[in-house]
């Protein structure tokens, strides 16, 4: 097959009879055919095959066949790849042999000529017009990157003086109409997709990928993607947070591009690619034209799929999918994405509080190119992360676990900014009071039964409604009997015993496991609501290991908050919102004015009032606001001279406290071993209390620790445990600027009061903050999402849509 060049075949152009806009304009010419297609709005096809002397070119043909608006094949070509005694036929047979091995679609001639005949078309790097170019040779990445007007698939450049001043093919303005995709007959899939290797358990061309491809694919060596990175979840697999199916067009897609609508498969072949590129290279914002290079299919296709990779590469974006972390978006002209026009000059945003909410969303909003100004009550950043380092090693004081690494913003930003991460290990030794160790299999016994009661309760909510509510704890006595009676299982006497004491106030497994559950929502369970407290258990989340930073969740923050404009020691009092602009004002009585505030405020800041907004906030919001429970945990960190625990607990990380009764729920229950081995005497170990044990806050801190080494002495009556050469308890209660640890969802509220607090106010005061986060409440990880989704939704409103 020859190239054509710039301008379509020369063969076609040499078969010309009549220029084919005569033919158009010319109703009284008898020897045309127009394309059978109904709504093909081309007069004159023009044949793209050329594959015999006998190709109509622009001419007359017995039947047009139609591949969309603007690709047309002859009735000689056809015949020329599809009557046996043809020289094309032996082309066209081993085609079909290979595509219908691999692929699911019809291996009909009109998927070869789309597929293995269509020209590609390129985009020239300086004018960026687009040419067609060969049909025979596939270009590669880097050929689509330096591409310029006149370079032919030979490598010869053209003969012309400047081939840039040739118009474009006109055809190429058919892509954009809207009608375009629907005219479409037989799709062009993408060649050599980088997604490819990562999606060999699908047919290829379901996710719009060249089924052919497969010999390409089959000698390759298949790179790497990071162990925290995971794009691609089948649909039968449990979900992951920021993980796609990648043969699935999600209801946000479909209401973002019904363009796709008709040929799916094409969105979802670019949005894999999009998020393969990015994943294999997380360090760099992943751009239009690193992703052009890579969306190669035959036709003009690929003008339409180049040509709104911006709104993919924008949606992703915003959806947390690529572009995370610490990037800062390329202020090259072609980012056209953020090129946007601002709906009026220098708009500027005012950030109440630097946690880690606040500085995600300044981060964000700056990257976008707004004017941002963080206000900080503290003297530092980083809210509820805080570590200390006075005593030469990181003491995580808030913060200190990341859980699910999986695909985690902030996993993806340790790792570009080279912070060291430790996972942390899941096993976790369990002791009662007479430092007897809980049995492997008791403990898995109990695990598994609680994890029963769990389920039975997850059963009995389906159905109820918020009036039915009741507090976890009570349904979770109620559901263990329950779970008793019907499973009929023989417990012995000893488990028994154990089970029955979490009722008769004896020590058991299972107030160890409800002393977990406070901790995880901090507060006592009689609080709690049995129906919502695992609300976000419904939206998928991140998995994987868990992990810890050695040297702190601060780091973090730190990365996020270089550049940024931050006023510390700054308390605001007043957000004003009754005017166009907003004004904030500060205790000092300092006045600042932004078009618009995000307030990251903690709930419990919030709950009451220390900010007063003017006007009032609407009921719904204050009422959203009540409704949320307001965890609270303190902590206790012990420095030892030695790490004593070892000898009993061996290399565990953690080990469990059983408390003696009930009324021990909360006290000490979990003790992490933070310890930094490489440091002298930097034996760490953290612990909490939670819960109704939170009464002991009110004490002197050696009060708190002198019952904290009461149970470490019963944990390990066999040492002589030394005494705490330092300790830290923490005042997250007492601090006027947190009081509080994470929110957690009451009796008789449901998730539907965080997507509440998450909802702007007047389009003038927005929120942010580990309360406002529904699918990710209570963790550093939601916080830092719900700023990033604020600054987006602000930016959104700030300017022009020109999508
Ligand atoms: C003891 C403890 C342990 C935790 N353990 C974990 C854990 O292991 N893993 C995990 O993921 N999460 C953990 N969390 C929860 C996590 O720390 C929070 O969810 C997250 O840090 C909240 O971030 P944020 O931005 O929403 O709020 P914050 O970090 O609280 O930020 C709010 C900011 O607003 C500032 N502020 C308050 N009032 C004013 C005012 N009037 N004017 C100006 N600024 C003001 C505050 O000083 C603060 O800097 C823990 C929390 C605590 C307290």
């Amino acid at each position: 097959m020859s190239s054509p060049g710039i301008h379509g075949s020369r063969r076609n152009a040499k078969r010309k009879t009549i220029d084919s806009s005569d033919q158009a304009t010319d109703p009284s010419f008898k020897n045309i055919r127009r394309c059978p297609h109904s709504g093909c709005p081309t007069k004159v096809p023009i044949c793209f095959a050329g594959a015999t002397e006998r190709c109509a070119g622009s001419g007359y043909t017995s039947r047009w066949y139609h591949t969309s608006a603007a690709e047309h094949y002859c009735n000689e070509c056809f015949e020329h790849y599809y009557r046996c005694h043809k020289d094309g036929y032996e082309v066209y047979l081993s085609w079909k042999k290979l595509w219908s091995t691999h692929g699911t679609t019809d291996a009909s001639i009109r998927m070869f000529m789309t597929n293995s005949v269509l020209p590609f078309w390129v985009q020239c790097r300086e004018c960026h017009k687009w040419r067609q170019w060969s049909k025979s040779t596939t270009p590669i990445p880097e050929f689509l990157k330096n591409y310029v007007c006149g370079t032919m698939a030979s490598g010869k450049k053209s003969k012309l003086e400047n081939p840039c001043e040739v118009p474009e093919d006109q055809r190429v303005t058919l892509t954009r109409d809207p009608s375009w995709t629907h005219l479409i007959s037989s799709l062009s899939y993408m060649k050599n997709s980088p997604a490819w290797p990562y999606l060999t358990s699908y047919f290829p061309d379901k996710l719009g990928m060249c089924p052919s491809d497969h010999e390409v694919f089959k000698e390759r060596k298949t790179p790497v993607m990071h162990k925290y990175l995971q794009p691609f979840v089948e649909a039968d697999s449990s979900e992951i947070a920021n993980g796609v199916a990648p043969d699935v067009m999600e209801e946000q897609e479909m209401d973002e591009f019904p363009e796709y609508a008709s040929i799916p498969s094409m969105y979802l072949a670019i949005r894999n690619i999009c998020l393969t590129l990015w994943n294999l290279n997380f360090k760099e914002w992943l751009t239009k034209e690193r992703c052009a290079t890579q969306i190669i299919c035959r036709g003009l296709g690929r003008v339409l799929y180049i040509e709104s990779l911006d709104k993919v590469l924008w949606f992703l974006t915003r959806r947390g999918l690529i572009n995370v972390g610490l990037l800062s978006v390329p202020r090259s002209p072609q980012s056209s994405y953020i090129s946007n026009k601002f709906i009026k000059p220098n708009p500027s945003v005012i950030v109440v509080g630097a946690g880690t909410a606040g500085l995600a969303a300044a981060k964000t909003l700056q990257g976008l190119g707004l004017k941002v100004t963080v206000l900080e009550a503290k003297s530092q950043i980083g809210g509820r992360v805080c570590d200390d380092d006075s005593l030469g090693v990181c003491v995580p004081m808030g913060a200190q676990i990341l859980n699910g690494a999986l695909n985690n913003p902030i996993a993806i930003i340790c790792e570009q900014a080279g912070i060291l991460v430790n996972s942390l290990s899941d096993s976790c030794e369990v002791i009662n009071v007479n430092g007897e160790l809980m049995d492997k299999q008791t403990d898995e016994r109990m695990d598994f039964h609680f994890n029963a009661i769990l389920d039975i309760i997850a059963d009995w909510r389906k159905g109820k409604e918020l009036t039915q509510d009741t507090s976890l704890l009570a349904k979770l006595k109620e559901m263990h009997q329950q779970f008793l009676d019907e499973s009929q299982l023989s417990f012995t006497t000893d488990e028994q015993k154990k089970m029955l004491a979490l009722f008769i106030e004896e020590e058991s497994l299972m107030n160890f496991h409800i002393s977990n559950l406070e901790f995880a929502c901090g507060d006592t369970l009689r609080n709690v609501s049995a129906l919502h407290w695992d609300q976000n258990e419904d939206y998928p989340q991140f998995s994987g290991e868990n992990l810890v930073l050695p040297a702190g969740i601060s780091q973090v923050l730190s990365k996020l908050a270089e550049g940024l404009d931050i006023d510390l020691d700054t308390k605001v009092t007043k957000v004003d919102y009754g005017e166009e602009t907003v004004k904030v004002v500060s205790e000092n009585g300092k006045e600042w004015t932004a078009d618009k505030v995000l307030v990251t405020l903690p709930l419990a800041v919030l709950q009451d009032k220390d900010v007063e907004f003017s006007p009032c906030l609407p009921e719904w919001k204050s009422k959203a606001m009540k409704s949320l429970g307001v965890g609270k945990i303190e902590k206790i960190i012990l420095r030892f001279p030695r790490p004593f625990w070892r000898k009993k607990i061996k290399d565990c990380k953690v080990f469990g406290h059983i408390p003696e009764k009930q009324d021990n729920v909360g006290y000490f229950n979990v003790f992490y071993d933070f310890s930094t081995d490489k440091v002298d005497k930097m034996y760490l170990l953290v612990t909490h209390l939670t819960g109704s044990a939170l009464k002991l806050r009110d004490r002197l801190d050696r009060d708190v620790v002198a019952a904290c080494m009461e149970v470490l002495k019963a944990l390990f009556p066999e040492e002589t445990v030394p005494k705490p050469l330092d300790y830290f308890v923490t005042k997250w209660t007492k601090d006027p600027y947190s009081k509080m640890c994470y929110s957690y969802v009451p009796i008789g509220v449901d998730g539907d009061a965080y997507d509440i607090m998450s909802q702007d106010v007047a389009s003038k005061v927005y929120f942010a903050g580990e309360a406002t986060n529904r699918q990710f409440p209570q963790s550093v990880t939601g916080a830092y999402v719900s700023g990033v989704r604020e600054a987006h939704k602000i930016f959104s409103t700030l300017v022009e849509d020109d999508t």
